[in-house]
């Protein structure tokens, strides 16, 4: 379990964190998502200690982290794949771990094959590894105290697709034996695949949090596609609903596929699509709440947003 209650951090006139509350639940994937500079980093500092907050609290299985003794048993963190010593081999590092924590240094070379480092990569120097050698190495170091939580800061940066879809099925089978994973990312698509619950952030805020189906029809409504899309958009004006440009000549409605049929019915509109709009469901989620919750969010946040959805 993972709470954290009014999270705020500031770095003199700038706000980076700013009254963050969620609770990520053991046997749960909790998707961390916002923008380049909407405050993930700090916020997982702050829970794993590495940042004092300026308010509030965060506590991981209902301790503050710096107060859990040896807290790589019970918490695996991976905040910066970049982080680990160049000049240590991949095995070295984990035997090393091992020794620091209080494990089997034997668990070294199987935690190697879980995350796929073959041996002869292993025996290799981390400064000559590639960024996705470098996250399956942190993420294996995150594995050797056998915790039951995870909070892993943008764990898939790098990996190849074949690397995301292996992290994929080994942190849900993690949540599935009960484990607590919060993951941040702004890979949409990969955090949508594996996470239960999602928490939003942009400009420091919470833009949105809850669970995954909840959040995605809350905020997906109706995609709706006529022959005449000058036709349908009138219609739908006239008949009073919201709606936006989907990009390829769809619309997407803030209502449910009865109340667009009949407005296009009503208008003669031919249409040649009309469902509940899920397919890049979180992909409009993220990029309208970010938006909408971040007017001074730094130049080129939204940009790197846009960039991950392509
Ligand atoms: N040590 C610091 N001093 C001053 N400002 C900081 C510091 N650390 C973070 N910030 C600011 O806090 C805000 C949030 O940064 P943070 O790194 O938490 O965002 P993020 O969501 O993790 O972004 P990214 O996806 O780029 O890693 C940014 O505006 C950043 O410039």
């Amino acid at each position: 379990m993972i709470e954290v209650e009014g999270l705020t951090k500031r770095y003199g006139d700038v706000t980076a964190v700013a009254d963050v509350s969620f609770t990520c639940a053991p046997g749960t994937v909790t998707g961390f998502l916002g923008p380049n500079g909407a405050g993930k980093s700090t916020t997982m500092r702050m829970i794993c200690g590495l940042t004092p907050p300026t308010e509030g609290s965060a506590t991981v299985k209902g301790v503050p982290y710096r107060r859990i003794a040896n807290p790589g048993r019970h918490v695996g963190v991976l905040l910066d794949a970049g982080a680990q010593h160049a000049g240590r081999t991949g095995r070295e590092t984990l035997r090393l771990t091992a020794q620091i924590l209080g494990v089997d240094p034997a668990r070294a070379d199987r935690m190697l094959e879980v995350v796929g480092l073959p041996a002869k990569a292993a025996r290799r120097r981390v400064g000559g590894y590639s960024l996705g050698m470098r996250q399956r190495l942190g993420i294996a170091q995150a594995l050797m105290g056998d915790p039951s939580v995870l909070i892993l800061d943008e764990p898939a940066n790098g990996l190849d697709p074949e690397g995301i879809y292996w992290m994929r099925t080994l942190l849900r089978d993690f949540a599935g034996r009960g484990g607590t994973v919060l993951l941040s990312s702004h890979l949409l698509r990969e955090v949508e695949a594996v996470a239960d619950r999602f928490v939003v952030i942009a400009g420091g805020r919470i833009a949105a949090q809850g669970a995954k189906e909840e959040l995605l029809s809350r905020h997906g409504g109706t995609r709706v596609r006529g022959e005449d899309p000058g036709a349908l958009g009138a219609a739908l004006t006239g008949a009073g609903l919201a709606f936006r440009t989907a990009g390829d000549g769809a619309f997407l409605v803030d209502a449910d596929a009865g109340a667009v049929g009949r407005a296009a019915a009503r208008a003669g509109v031919v249409l040649l699509e009309l469902r509940q709009a899920d397919g890049g469901g979180l992909e409009e989620l993220f990029l309208s709440l970010t938006a909408a919750a971040a007017p001074s969010a730094p130049a080129g946040a939204t940009g790197k947003a846009e960039e991950a959805v392509r």
